[in-house]
């Protein structure tokens, strides 16, 4: 495993087989005024101060927070402690990329590199009081306990008076709506509203309900809470429906970015599910029920947390999603490493983008952050002139599917 060259790929990057693709920069933070800049240089420090007011971490931990943002704004990127579990693995990972400027690194490299450090100064890791404390915990616990997911509980019981198609296609725009519920996304307050859902500037949700013919589907998870609920109620209609004989959930080894789901995060929402009345304790039992009997299985693969795309998958992850009858991507990180997190012409076909992959995967993404790929020319046209941020402020969204030849 390991990162390919940040160069522009010319043909298809480390020479593998595949279509020829046109030139792509990856994103960095370095260029004025654009979206990863901000991401560094407004968002985290909004991020830092709601962290240092939710959780009472000592002084030294609070200086260690300060300056960890300082150095990411404004310096180079430093390694990780001597004893870091995880030092072996980002040593291989960030091979030429410390002691280098953050800001010229790629941006889907140096955010996801924030997000591991900010493990340290919140003593994640290392042994001691604050081992195993999740510094994002307040922002998720405040979503569960919110308004919006008590609405989406309740919403369940709409589900079984539905006919099955309606069913599939209420489920499918709620798993791909939910990704808006992204708390990182709204550490910013232009953020878009939750609830409302935009338009989908690509639809190839026919394609992805053809491809579900009772195998066994991997879903990589984004974000917990209102969108794994989402997630959760899609995959247990997938298994009611024989549409998947079973399902292979992907979570977090750990916290990162901000509201990602572990484990601990799926279990919280069963929880909430199997505490509530009507369709939501019987959707939620039922999962349990999958997990119990292995037809629904939870996996928190380390590579789940590396700043890589799925180009540089480890062998297990490729062998797992090539034996799949479809792995279904959730949300703008995943969709970013899927792609690589290059700027590439938005019409570039997302087929050529994406021939790597091993089987056939689907994206379900609302659009945070400016790598896109496989759009019309006339919807690009379309919603340039319309002069609105629609590749980063979260109101529109996509289904894309790619089948590798
Ligand atoms: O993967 P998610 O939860 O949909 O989005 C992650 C995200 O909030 O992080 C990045 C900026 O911080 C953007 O790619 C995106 O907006």
């Amino acid at each position: 495993m390991g990162g390919h060259p940040e160069g522009h790929p010319e043909g298809h990057p480390e020479g593998l087989p595949g279509p020829a693709l046109p030139q792509a920069p990856p994103i960095t933070c370095d260029e004025p005024g654009s979206f990863a800049r901000s991401v560094f240089q407004d968002r985290h420090p909004v991020l830092i101060r709601r962290i240092l007011d939710a959780v009472p971490y000592g002084p030294e931990r609070r200086r260690d927070f300060a300056a960890l943002l300082e150095e990411s704004r404004s310096g180079t990127v430093a390694g990780l402690p001597r004893d870091a579990p995880d030092r072996a693995a980002w040593e291989e990972w960030g091979e030429g990329r410390f002691g280098r400027r953050w800001a010229e690194l790629p941006f889907l490299w140096s955010e996801s590199y924030f997000y591991r450090r900010l493990l340290d100064p919140a003593g994640y890791l290392a042994a001691g009081a604050w081992h195993g404390v999740d510094l994002f915990a307040p922002f998720k616990d405040a979503e569960l306990d919110g308004p919006g997911f008590a609405a989406d509980l309740a919403a369940l019981d709409e589900l079984p008076g539905l006919a099955p198609a309606d069913r599939e296609h209420a489920l499918l725009a709620a798993a791909v709506w939910g990704n808006q519920a992204d708390l990182g996304f709204t550490m910013v307050a232009e953020a878009a509203a939750p609830e409302a859902s935009g338009t989908l500037v690509a639809d190839e949700s026919e394609r992805l309900w053809s491809l579900l013919d009772g195998g066994t589907v991997v879903v990589v998870t984004d974000n917990s809470a209102r969108e794994i609920l989402a997630d959760l109620a899609l995959v247990d209609d997938l298994l009611a429906s024989g549409r998947a004989r079973e399902v292979d959930l992907l979570v977090k080894p750990r916290p990162y970015y901000v509201s990602d789901a572990t484990t601990q995060d799926v279990l919280s929402c069963l929880r909430r599910m199997t505490a509530a009345p009507g369709e939501a304790a019987r959707t939620g039992g039922r999962l349990l029920a999958a997990l119990r009997e292995g037809r629904l299985t939870l996996t928190a693969h380390p590579f789940a947390c590396a700043p890589l795309g799925y180009r540089d998958m480890p062998y297990d992850l490729r062998e797992r999603c090539a034996a799949a009858r479809l792995t279904v991507m959730k949300g703008d990180l995943n969709y970013r490493r899927l792609v690589d997190d290059r700027l590439w012409p938005a019409t570039v076909p997302f087929a050529d983008v994406t021939a790597y992959f091993p089987g056939p995967v689907a994206t379900l993404r609302t659009l945070k952050s400016d790598t896109v790929a496989g759009l019309a020319p006339e919807t690009v046209a379309r919603l340039d002139a319309g002069g609105t941020a629609w590749r980063t402020s979260g109101t529109h969204a996509l289904i894309q599917v790619t089948v590798p030849g």
